[in-house]
């Protein structure tokens, strides 16, 4: 016998028990109760003197007292329904001199009161949980119509249409076309307009996961199928995709090995998570972009030939922006708005000449460099109309081609800067053209390194490599 426990006087006890087991209840071997506190009792609307020496189950909704008390097995933090409320159930054999006498058990919420507190938190929890799926489960679906998608040019109106017509066809679709073109437009645009609309549109950058993530990622993983894997394993993105759309962006920057992958699982509409056993059946239609050239990808070994024509059942180029001039002052309205709505602004219009500028420019980023552009002028506005002083310089340095707009000035400047260029050797120009478009890159991508390492058509790693050589930061 415990020494302490001797000297504590008898009625403190039961206050002891209360406090410190909350609800408490001991049953014999054949589930008689034998002891039961009056907090337990309280709680199930009886009283102790009711309660003591009947069989449990009479007294106890869903309780599997009587259970432990025959199998002397522990059941911990079990979930028990009393009263129409959850509540956390822990059952411990009772072993007495090394004999299972019966069972011990606490329900966790000592009152009613504190029962509502731990709810209310729990429900506050499971509400937060709830907005948060809700939220999820609303990113992954798609964002732009065809209606979103601005343009009228011939060669644009082409491939939109040609889009709009194969929406509902369940094929593979390639998108091609240079960065920042539209091409993840195009993709949630065809899943919007698709029998699969109502399911999840799961867009992935190939190129932006790690190649050791990507096949986790897409795929999924059971529980313990590698060392700090979740625990109860992982959904991958085709089976969050089931029965949507995946949007394969820079699909051309998938490693080989996850092209063999990928590639079975297009061809047997089923996969296996890693560490799985079991086959998992898929029904996802693909949407892969890149803006690498992929045909001369699949010659050189870089790209497997098999997948190229499973993902190249209908191909639909966009046209870059250079190619479709008419449309520029349309898509920058079309911006302007969107960003009106950005900064809280209202009624910003581009000047005649900025129009032109915007126009006579090759936009190698694209409708992305374009957006970039117009963002920059309106952190740099005061009024509402954007002019040349508000562009980039290297947007407004360019001599106007028609005259109509062109002045004296801006000639001068830019006659008397390649005036001002010695005559030196090939190298050291090529060198100052290097450095200055990668300035130039980066003023049109806001300084974002990856944008303007995209804008160059460079990596990522080179580019970082060529800022380090000309000390840009
Ligand atoms: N036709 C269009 N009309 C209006 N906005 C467009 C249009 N096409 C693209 N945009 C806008 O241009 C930006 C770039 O588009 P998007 O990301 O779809 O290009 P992308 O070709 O997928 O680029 P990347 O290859 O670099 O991923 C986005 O902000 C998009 O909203």
């Amino acid at each position: 016998m415990n020494l302490g426990i001797s000297t504590i006087p008898y009625k403190w006890l039961e206050e002891i028990i209360n406090l410190s087991a909350e609800r408490i209840v001991v049953v014999d071997r054949e589930g008689m109760i034998r002891y039961i506190n009056s907090a337990y009792c309280e709680f199930l609307g009886t009283t102790v003197k009711n309660a003591l020496d009947r069989n449990v189950q009479e007294v106890i909704e869903n309780t599997r007292m009587h259970i432990v008390a025959k199998t002397g097995q522990t059941e911990f933090a079990s979930v028990q329904s009393i009263n129409g409320s959850e509540m956390i159930a822990n059952r411990f054999p009772l072993i007495v001199d090394g004999e299972l006498v019966g069972a011990l058990g606490t329900v966790t919420f000592r009152n009613p009161e504190e029962w509502l507190a731990y709810k209310s938190k729990i429900q506050s929890l499971l509400e937060e949980l709830k907005y948060y799926k809700r939220k999820f489960e609303k990113e992954l679906q798609s964002k732009y119509s065809f209606n979103d998608l601005i343009g009228s040019s011939p060669a644009f109106v082409a491939s939109k249409s040609l889009a709009e017509r194969i929406s509902a066809s369940q094929s593979a679709v390639l998108l091609l076309g240079e960065s920042g073109t539209g091409k993840e437009l195009f993709a949630h645009a065809i899943h919007h307009n698709s029998t699969r609309a109502a399911f999840p549109f799961v867009p992935i950058n190939c190129a932006s996961i790690p190649e050791h993530l990507l096949e986790s990622e897409l795929f999924g993983y059971e529980d313990g199928a590698f060392t700090g894997a979740k625990k109860g394993g992982k959904k991958g993105l085709f089976q969050i995709a089931n029965n949507g759309s995946i949007f394969l962006d820079e699909v051309g920057d998938m490693p080989l090995t996850m092209q063999s992958k990928l590639l079975r699982v297009l061809q047997e509409k089923e996969l296996q998570r890693i560490g799985g056993q079991n086959s998992i059946s898929v029904d996802v239609r693909v949407i892969a972009a890149t803006h690498r050239d992929l045909d001369k990808m699949v010659e050189e070994g870089k790209f497997r030939q098999d997948l190229y024509y499973r993902l190249n059942v209908i191909k639909i180029e966009i046209p870059p922006l250079r190619k479709r001039k008419e449309d520029i002052h349309f898509i920058s309205a079309s911006l302007l708005k969107k960003l009106e709505r950005k900064f809280h602004r209202q009624g910003l219009v581009l000047s005649a000449e900025v129009i032109e500028r915007l126009q006579q420019h090759s936009w190698p980023g694209n409708i992305r460099e374009l957006e970039n552009v117009l963002e920059r002028a309106i952190n740099v506005l005061d009024g509402n109309k954007i002019e040349s002083v508000h562009l980039p310089l290297y947007l407004r340095d360019q001599p106007l081609d028609d005259g109509v707009f062109t002045d004296l000035e801006s000639k001068t400047v830019a006659s008397s800067e390649t005036a001002s260029i010695p005559i030196q050797p090939l190298k050291d120009i090529l060198t100052q053209v290097e450095k200055n478009s990668i300035l130039q890159s980066l003023q049109a991508a806001n300084g974002n390194k990856q944008e303007a390492a995209k804008l160059l058509q460079i990596s990522k790693t080179s580019f970082y490599e060529k800022c380090i050589k000309y000390g840009i930061k």
